[in-house]
């Protein structure tokens, strides 16, 4: 028994450390620690300033709903970061290293998904802006999104409960796996979670690549709009007599930033898990150097996938003009600050909008 952890373990295996099939090696101890410690510190700050700037603009659209909890969720992520960068560089008590299998890495996932499901509903949010630009939102509208909101919260929260009840074997060497520590349960409802994950994520895709088909689409059509509107410009000026602008917005490449991010972000990552749970669940199946291999492809692209929490802060601030003008405010800087940066403003000839600049967070 080891007085330290609690936990009763055989003595270092050092074959273990110097197998091929190791996980300790540079990558893993060395090269993912920098980048975890470097987004950490970079997310800790855009996310803290973020948390910071949402605290002061009041719920009125459900686009500000949506990004208020993506912001909540991205800093709970980053908060994760410093348990990982200890663990896999192997600075952690064994304690530590079975306090990330049981809290913190569920967390950290719990949070990837929540950031997933409102990446889908913003986006739904944003085709609705973009095709139905005056239809506007009330108090019960926002009322429903705040219990929505809760709702997903609370049922991916009971999702992953369990992989931390049932993550309660104790470890037996120095070196293991999270999955060492479940339960034959808990292996069954790791595999569960991580199909219904799946689910998740693919539902979410199709969703974000529905709307922003539609998004494109009505893009070259208000394009097309503003174009004819210009030609003939010309004629009208001729007769003197003026026509009313079109009233319709137009669209501005900046709403693409949210696809962007979720394909770099997530796409990656959700096409190595299958094998990686399978080769958790069904470990017979390979052999260890594919093992390996899929472990690597695993954490590669779930850096990706926290990456996240640091583009996310980019989203807000290209994509709503409530959160640029209080952070200006903020950080006591003029209003028009990166304007070159965030798009045109009122278009000159039509004098119509661009979705992803003044009208996004209404
Ligand atoms: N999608 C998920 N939702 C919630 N918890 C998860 C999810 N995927 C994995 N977990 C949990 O996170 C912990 C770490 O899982 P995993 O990353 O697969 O292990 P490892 O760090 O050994 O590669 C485990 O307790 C696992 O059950």
């Amino acid at each position: 028994m080891d007085s330290t952890t609690g936990f009763s373990l055989t003595p270092v295996n050092h074959n273990h450390t110097n197998s091929s099939c190791s996980r300790d090696n540079v990558l893993k101890t060395v090269v993912f620690p920098v980048l975890y410690s470097l987004l950490f510190l970079l997310g800790l700050s855009l996310n803290g300033l973020a948390v910071w700037v949402f605290f002061s603009i009041p719920s009125r659209s459900h686009f500000i709903i949506y990004l208020k909890n993506i912001v909540v969720a991205d800093v709970l992520m980053t908060l994760t970061f410093p348990f990982k960068v200890l663990s896999d560089s192997n600075m952690a008590s064994v304690g530590l290293r079975v306090f990330v299998c049981r809290v913190s890495s569920v967390l950290f996932y719990l949070t990837m998904y929540i950031s997933i499901l409102f990446f889908g509903l913003i986006s739904i949010d944003r085709c609705r802006k973009t095709l139905q630009p005056f239809k506007g939102t009330n108090a019960a509208h926002l009322s429903h999104r705040k219990l929505l909101s809760g709702v997903i919260w609370c049922s991916l929260l009971a999702l992953s409960l369990p992989n931390m009840v049932l993550t309660s074997r104790s470890p037996t060497s120095v070196y293991f796996k999270c999955s060492d520590l479940k339960t034959a349960a808990g292996l069954h409802w790791h595999e569960v979670v991580n199909h219904v994950c799946q689910v998740i994520f693919w539902g979410n895709l199709v969703t974000v690549i529905v709307c922003y088909a539609l998004i494109t689409k009505e893009l070259y059509s208000s394009y097309a709009r503003a174009s004819a509107y210009r030609a003939g410009g010309a004629s009208r000026a001729g007769t003197g007599k003026g026509q009313r602008q079109p009233q319709r917005k137009t669209v501005s490449s900046n709403v693409f930033l949210v696809l962007a991010v979720f394909f770099v972000c997530f796409v990656p990552f959700h096409f190595s898990r299958v094998p990686y749970t399978m080769s958790q669940t069904r470990g017979r199946m390979f052999d260890c150097n594919l093992k390996l291999f899929f472990f690597q492809l695993k954490e590669s692209t779930l850096w990706l996938s926290s990456l996240n929490s640091l583009l996310d802060p980019l989203i807000y601030f290209f994509l709503c003009k409530s959160f640029r003008t209080t952070l200006f405010k903020t950080l006591r800087l003029p209003p028009g600050t990166c304007s070159w940066l965030t798009g045109r403003g009122p278009d000159p000839n039509t004098g119509s909008t661009p979705l992803g600049d003044s009208s996004a967070c209404l």
